[in-house]
Order: structure tokens, then C-alpha cells, then sequence
């Protein structure tokens, strides 16, 4: 078998999967009878950047290719698009070989009892591609392929001409990682090559595996957007007081509330996903009362004095850690995804001490799962927008936008791409009125 060939197989399987059934990458990685599940750690290293490159780049892979199709593939045609997709990918987007991406990507098409007749054109296509590679690179517009003309036209509603290309241009780099620490995070930092944001996150621009990185063993960190870790940080000082997280699962916003110092239940309606924060939070040495309810009915023994709501959300936010989500989303998502979030908003506002903090927030860019919901809550219920002031986070004014955070993955550029960016996050700080 070609050195490379099991990696490849791995990524035309799962980017078959995720766009064929709708599933996300990691549930594609994992599913039954995935290759992934058979390969080594560096096989697996390279599967994974072939597929997220492939997804990154789709739009641009697709225009790429329909150069030299003349007509759409055939129906029944197994993996092969797929097959092409991730071949194009490496060819037009990753330092491999040529000839490597070629012949490995007809050697799967040979092995696919549907795409076997096709390998031939796979073989014609692909090396179209290379042969054309400078030419195809120089007249694409990147940007606009890049994002689903649905979104393009939603942010540029929302933000304008300029900042929905820059939004598009972020989507292109793969993010830097980010770490939120429990302790010392210019120690932390120095210790694994990074830097402190003036959020106080530490950003690394590359990694291995995140369970060999120092600290994982002993809970000193744990993986979170800079920009997700933003509305835990907003209720200000903890200490002592009590707090409930709801959509809790993985934890990450459970693990600062926690670390905070204050009380904590973590409520999910996945028993399943509520798995991870018992597994990150004793890990991590940290304590909540974790608890498998829906938030839209769970009512706490006593009103607290902090809720954080991280509602379920489009999560276009996270398109660039995350490229299948531009995908795989719809439009007809966002209007019902608001009206979830709008139920679960009034009942999170029921939980609350007066004079106690909500903090509502979505991984989302767009303006009905953020603004328009805080707006339409300041009518109906008995809540108080507390402005969000640059000092709430970390002196980065351009993230407080008309008294809420609203994080762009454009924001805080650096002078290396790779360290550059935000996820897209909205918050809002709410006090209820007594
Ligand atoms: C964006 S994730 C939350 C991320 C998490 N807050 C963190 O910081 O790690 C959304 C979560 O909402 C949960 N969820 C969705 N609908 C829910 C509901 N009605 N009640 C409780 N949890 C819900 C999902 O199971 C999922 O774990």
C-alpha cells in the first residue's frame, strides 16, 4: 500500500460522511467503520488536515474542479467526489507531493466498487489541476468561494462589504489554539511556547497532541477560544456566590465559573455530552453539581446569583476552528435556533435572584441569535442591560459594540496570521430587576 494511502482514505471517507449525511467532523472521524479509527498518530495528523483543508477550501476546490468536468458526476458514482474534493485539496492548498495526491486519489476511486469506473477521470481531472494550478489560484476569489452565498449576504447585511470579507479571509488560516489557565498564565505561557493575550489567554500558532502538552495531566489548562472565554469573565468577582451554567457540555465556561470560586450546577440536556465536563472537571481539580436537564424547564432549588446561558446556537462563529459548520447549516436553522433561544432566555431569567447576573451569549455572527435577542428580552422580561466595557475585556474596545461583546473572527489581528483572530461570540450582561 502507498505510504499516505491510509490517511487519504480516511479523509475522502469521512468528508463522503459529513457532507452526505449532515454529520460534523468529529462525529464523522469517530462514526462506525471510520478508517481514522485504525490510524497512527501521524496518519491521523495528516487525514485531519486533508479534511479540514478540504472543507476551508471547498467552495474554491468545487469551482477548481468544475474547470475540467463537463457535466455533473453521476449518481451513483460512490466516493469519487469526495475522492476528487480531497485530492484537489492537496494538490491546490497542502505542501504533498503531486504525483502522491493523484495517484493515491485513483487508487481509492479503483477501490470503491461504484467509483471504480471512474478512476480513469479522476486520473484526467486531477492532473488538469496540477497543470493549471498558478493559473486557478490567481483568478479565484478566495473569500467569496470560500463562503456559501447565504452567509456572504447575511454578513454583509450585518457588518458591511469590508468586514464580511475579512470575516471570509480569517475563515481561510487555521486558528491558533487557545488555552485558558487556571493559575499562572505567563508561567504557562513561557512554559509552552506562547503568548498571554491581553484577554489573558495563552495562544500557541502550532501543536502536537493535546493530551502530551505539559500541564494536561496535572489540570493546569484547559482548550478554549480566547473569545469563549470572554462572557464567564463578565459576571466579574465569584467568590461565594452561586451560579448555574446551563448548555454546559463540554464545561469550559462550567471550569471558569468554578475556578472563579463560585457554587456551581452545570445543567445539559445530554446526559452523554455532560460525560466530558465530569471527565474535564476532574481533571482539572475543579467542582460543580452537574445535572442532565433541559434548561427550558429545570428549575433550581433556590434562585441563584449568577446564570450563564450559552444557548444553542447556528455556531457560525466558529467556522474557522470548526470549517463543516458553513456546510452544513441552513438558513431556515437561524429562525428556529432564535426561538429556542428566545424560550430558554425567559425561563434562564426565572432562576435569578433580583438583582442577580445573566450573561446570554452564542457562538453565532449573526444578529438574531445575539442582538436582536437581548433587544426583544429589555422589552418583555425583567432584565437590565449592564453595558460591557472595554476593562470587562481585557481593554479590546473594538469587541464592545452598542453596550454588548460581539467578537468577529477579523478581530485582533496580529502581525503573524497564524495568531491572529477571534471566534465570532456575542454576550450580553443582563441584571434582573427586583
Ligand atoms: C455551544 S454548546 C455549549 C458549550 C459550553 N457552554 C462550553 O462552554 O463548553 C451547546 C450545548 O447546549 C446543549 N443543549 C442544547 N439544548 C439544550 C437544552 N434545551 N437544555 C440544556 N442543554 C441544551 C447541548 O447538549 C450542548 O452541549
Amino acid at each position: 500500500m502507498d505510504p499516505g494511502y491510509a490517511a487519504r482514505d480516511a479523509a475522502s471517507f469521512a468528508y463522503d460522511l459529513i457532507l452526505g449525511e449532515g454529520v460534523a467532523i468529529d462525529v464523522a472521524i469517530e462514526a462506525d467503520g471510520s478508517p481514522f479509527r485504525r490510524l497512527e498518530t501521524r496518519d491521523r495528523a495528516l487525514a485531519r488536515a486533508i479534511l479540514g483543508t478540504t472543507l476551508r477550501r471547498r467552495g474554491q476546490i468545487r469551482e477548481a474542479l468544475g474547470r475540467f468536468l463537463d457535466k455533473a458526476l453521476p449518481r451513483k458514482s460512490g466516493r469519487l467526489s469526495a475522492i476528487l474534493e480531497t485530492g484537489a485539496a492537496q494538490i491546490l492548498f497542502m505542501d504533498v507531493a503531486d504525483h502522491a495526491a493523484v495517484s493515491i486519489a485513483v487508487n481509492l476511486a479503483a477501490a470503491d466498487r461504484d467509483a471504480r469506473h471512474f478512476k480513469g477521470l479522476a486520473n484526467a481531472v486531477l492532473r488538469r489541476v496540477v497543470g493549471s494550478r498558478e493559473a486557478i489560484l490567481a483568478e479565484q476569489d478566495a473569500e467569496r468561494l470560500a463562503t456559501p452565498p447565504w452567509l456572504w449576504t447575511r454578513w454583509t447585511d450585518a457588518y458591511g462589504a469590508d468586514t464580511a470579507r475579512a470575516i471570509a479571509a480569517a475563515h481561510l488560516v487555521e486558528p491558533p489554539l487557545d488555552l485558558t489557565v487556571k493559575g499562572d498564565a505567563p508561567l504557562w505561557a513561557e512554559r509552552l511556547g506562547g503568548l498571554v493575550l491581553p484577554t489573558g489567554s495563552v495562544r500557541l500558532a502550532g501543536h502536537g497532541p493535546i493530551e502530551s502538552m505539559p500541564g494536561f495531566d496535572e489540570g493546569a489548562w484547559w482548550v478554549q477560544d480566547a473569545a469563549a472565554a470572554l462572557p464567564a469573565r463578565l459576571f466579574g468577582d465569584l467568590r461565594g456566590k452561586t451560579a448555574i451554567d446551563l448548555c454546559a457540555a463540554p464545561g469550559g465556561k462550567t471550569a471558569q465559573l468554578a475556578a472563579a470560586g463560585a457554587r456551581v450546577t452545570a445543567v445539559d440536556i445530554s446526559e452523554q455530552r455532560l460525560g466530558r465536563v465530569r471527565e474535564n472537571l476532574a481533571r482539572l481539580r475543579l467542582d460543580a453539581k452537574v445535572i442532565a436537564a433541559d434548561a427550558g424547564t429545570f428549575v433550581p432549588a433556590e434562585p441563584v446569583d449568577a446564570v450563564l446561558l450559552d444557548a444553542p446556537c447556528s455556531a457560525t462563529g466558529t467556522i474557522r476552528r470548526h470549517p463543516d459548520v458553513a456546510w452544513l447549516k441552513h438558513p431556515d436553522d437561524i429562525g428556529a435556533l432564535a426561538t429556542i433561544q428566545a424560550r430558554l432566555m425567559r425561563h434562564a431569567t426565572t432562576m435569578l435572584k433580583p438583582g442577580g447576573t445573566l450573561v446570554y451569549c452564542t457562538c453565532s455572527l449573526e444578529r438574531e441569535e445575539g442582538e436582536e435577542q437581548i433587544h426583544r428580552a429589555l422589552a418583555e422580561l425583567p432584565l437590565a442591560l449592564e453595558p460591557v466595557a472595554p476593562g470587562d475585556v481585557g481593554g479590546i474596545g473594538e469587541i464592545c459594540r452598542d453596550g454588548f461583546m460581539r467578537t468577529l473572527p477579523s478581530d485582533l489581528p496580529m502581525e503573524d496570521a497564524r495568531l491572529s483572530g477571534l471566534d465570532g461570540f456575542f454576550a450580553a450582561r443582563l441584571r434582573k430587576i427586583a
